[in-house]
């Protein structure tokens, strides 16, 4: 299906310039090791091995956030899975970038300084744009070949997903090729029996796309997390609103909720919302509440209850497909994690196709003891996977099929 060159079609002892997806979530300054490090390592590696010198890139967070930090316990991480030695140059393109990449000796290893520290990365511009870039022009003439493997940021048209493979001859390193041939595959499938998805976590305009462009192709969905909650409150209960300090709801409520109304309107029949919700008692226990016995708009809820799990795991049995984007409930903490853990237990208990999306949402598996290969693809992306599902291209990926 790939109509790209992969790392089968690069011949040894080059200088590589590859762009990785590090992007991890950052709890007090500390990055947070991921399946990301896991999966990028293999392409690292596999570079190093074949004697290319290998200058990374990737990017974390966005200017102004606090996850936008340098990536040198990136670097850190990546060397403990890959098991060399990887540098960093605190450096994007300029004098000391240069110097590190030119010293390198064949099969070693260096990591630039997150790409968003360059003002060219980010503005979103056509290819052509950001290949006459400044950063792109520096930096391309000292490489023989320009490898992407950052499938989960191949939605974003930056300098250093699209500028440089308009540059250099470019290639697809192995997380790109599976992610692609997985994700891809899945817009054009057709199913015999019920299709599933289960659609949580935080970011509810990602939950509405998809229900949007899947309500034809899926025949139900389980809902939970923030987004789920947000149904909730527009099918008229009191859940669903921001208490405290708390900036979940309220905002993604204003934004969305005509086009949630609708949904529940034209596929309610499709759409499953949690019976039971679970909060924090003030024993600090986890308790749980029937979602019609809500009467105040003044309490957290942190994860779907034990009424709604036995009702999704009975869908998730009698599917031939489930698809996850999104978790169903705050699964970090062990009290809360019954609704994320449970779904995903059914779909590792059944032989049902399935595939596991979001950067955060896989992390459960691990968490709890699941196995990777009891799932048909987890995938390490979350917005690029949810294109992907909707069968929409990915500009980082076009651009590589254009060599
Ligand atoms: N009720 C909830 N309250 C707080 N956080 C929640 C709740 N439900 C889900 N989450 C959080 O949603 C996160 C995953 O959301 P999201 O970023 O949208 O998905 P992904 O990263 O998997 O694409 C998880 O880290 C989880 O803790
Ligand atoms: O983590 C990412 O996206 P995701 O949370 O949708 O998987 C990618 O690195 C893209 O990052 P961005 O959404 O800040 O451009």
């Amino acid at each position: 299906m790939s109509t790209f060159k992969t790392l089968d079609d690069l011949e040894p002892d080059k200088r590589v310039l590859v762009r990785l997806d590090l992007n991890s979530p950052v709890e007090d300054g500390e990055v947070q090791d991921n399946r990301r490090f896991e999966r990028h390592a293999e392409t690292v590696r596999e570079l190093a091995e074949a004697g290319h010198r290998v200058v990374l890139m990737a990017h974390q967070g966005r200017p102004g956030d606090d996850d936008f930090v340098s990536l040198e316990q990136h670097a850190a991480i990546l060397a403990s899975h890959v098991d060399r030695d990887v540098g960093f140059v605190a450096d994007t393109y300029g004098e000391a970038a240069i110097e590190a990449v030119e010293s390198l000796e064949s099969g070693e290893i260096l990591l630039l300084e997150n790409t968003r520290m360059c003002d060219d990365e980010l503005p979103e511009e056509e290819p052509e744009t950001k290949a006459e870039t400044e950063f792109v022009q520096t930096l391309a003439p000292h490489f023989d070949a320009y490898v992407n493997d950052a499938y989960s940021a191949a939605h974003r048209s930056h300098a250093s997903l699209v500028g440089f493979p308009l540059e250099l001859p470019a290639y697809a390193g192995r997380v790109m090729e599976t992610e692609y041939e997985a994700n891809s595959a899945i817009a054009t499938r057709e199913f015999d029996g019920q299709v599933t998805m289960v659609v949580g976590g935080t970011k509810a305009t990602d939950v509405i796309d998809v229900m949007n462009n899947l309500g034809g192709t899926v025949d139900r969905f389980l809902l939970g997390g923030i987004a789920g909650e947000l149904f909730l409150r527009a099918a008229g209960h009191d859940v669903g609103f921001d208490v405290g300090d708390m900036d979940l709801f309220d905002d993604q409520w204003e934004a969305n909720h005509e086009t949630i109304a609708s949904l529940l309107d034209e596929r309610g029949d499709q759409i499953s919302l949690a019976v039971d919700l679970a909060y924090e008692d003030d024993d600090d226990e986890r308790a749980e509440i029937a979602v019609d016995d809500v009467d105040e708009k003044d309490r957290a809820y942190l994860d779907v209850g034990t009424d709604t799990v036995e009702s999704y795991d009975e869908v998730v049995r009698d599917s031939e497909a489930v698809f996850v984007k999104g978790a169903l409930g705050l699964f970090e903490d062990e009290r809360f994690s019954k609704g994320t853990v449970g779904v995903l237990r059914a779909i590792a208990e059944t032989d049902c196709f399935s595939v596991v999306g979001g950067g955060d949402t896989s992390r459960a598996i691990e968490m709890y003891g699941l196995s990777e290969d009891d799932f048909g693809h987890v995938s390490i992306a979350g917005g690029a996977y949810i294109r992907a599902l909707t069968g929409a291209s990915l500009v980082g990926v076009e651009v590589l099929q254009r060599n």
